[in-house]
């Protein structure tokens, strides 16, 4: 995609998660990759729901601005799962409630789930039988460190679709714009829904 369609595809997703009520007060950020060194992603604590181009900041994989304003406090995460996977098109990180509590209560490094037929959103799941693995991590405000771990986790063991951190949020990710925000819809569906089945 052109780096015009890419702006406005990365736009247009803002819009969609801060209508789903996903982005509240500021929290959150979106990116989508230029090309093998940069991303494109969101400024630092804007209004993701009022943003415009001169609000998107390009960046290295270091996390180094190359033009545009401040970029997101956790460019950082984003980076590490670009650097790890040359495959990963766009990552869009989200504030959910359902992704906020139920991470809290999770024990333990990952999240499982299973019996839910929506699964079947994550790239290579066929059956709602076959347990899905969220990846979670303690949040932490040392970005470089949780960056670092997200990476070396990656690299041990790839996960797909998304991963969590604790009491803070949702990052998925996908090969397109399209597939990250089929995951970010199908984990924030059987979040709300595993929430809501544990309550
Ligand atoms: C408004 S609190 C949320 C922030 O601390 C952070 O977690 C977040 O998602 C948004 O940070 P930002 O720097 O605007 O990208
Ligand atoms: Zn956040």
């Amino acid at each position: 995609m052109s780096q015009p369609g890419l702006i406005s595809t990365l736009l247009h997703y803002c819009n969609e998660a801060a209508a789903r009520h996903w982005l509240p007060a500021t929290g959150g950020n979106l990116s989508v990759r230029l090309d093998a060194e940069r991303c494109l992603i969101t400024a630092s604590g804007v209004d993701k729901a009022k943003l415009g181009e001169q609000d998107l900041v390009t960046v290295n994989l270091a996390g180094q601005v190359l033009a545009g304003p401040k970029p997101s406090a956790e460019t950082l995460v984003h980076c590490a799962l670009y650097g790890a996977d040359p495959g990963i098109q766009a990552v869009f990180h989200t504030h959910s409630v359902a992704s906020t509590l139920l991470s809290r209560r999770t024990e333990g490094d990952s999240l499982w789930l299973t019996g839910y037929e929506m699964q079947k959103a994550i790239k290579g799941v066929t059956s709602h039988l076959e347990p899905l693995e969220i990846p979670c991590f303690d949040n932490s405000q040392d970005m470089p460190a949780l960056a670092a771990q997200i990476r070396q986790r990656y690299l041990d063991k790839p996960f797909v679709g998304g991963l969590l951190l604790k009491g803070h949020g949702l990052y998925a990710f996908g090969d397109s714009p399209q597939e990250a925000w089929r995951h970010l819809e199908g984990l924030e569906f059987l979040l709300q829904c595993e929430w809501e089945y544990r309550r």
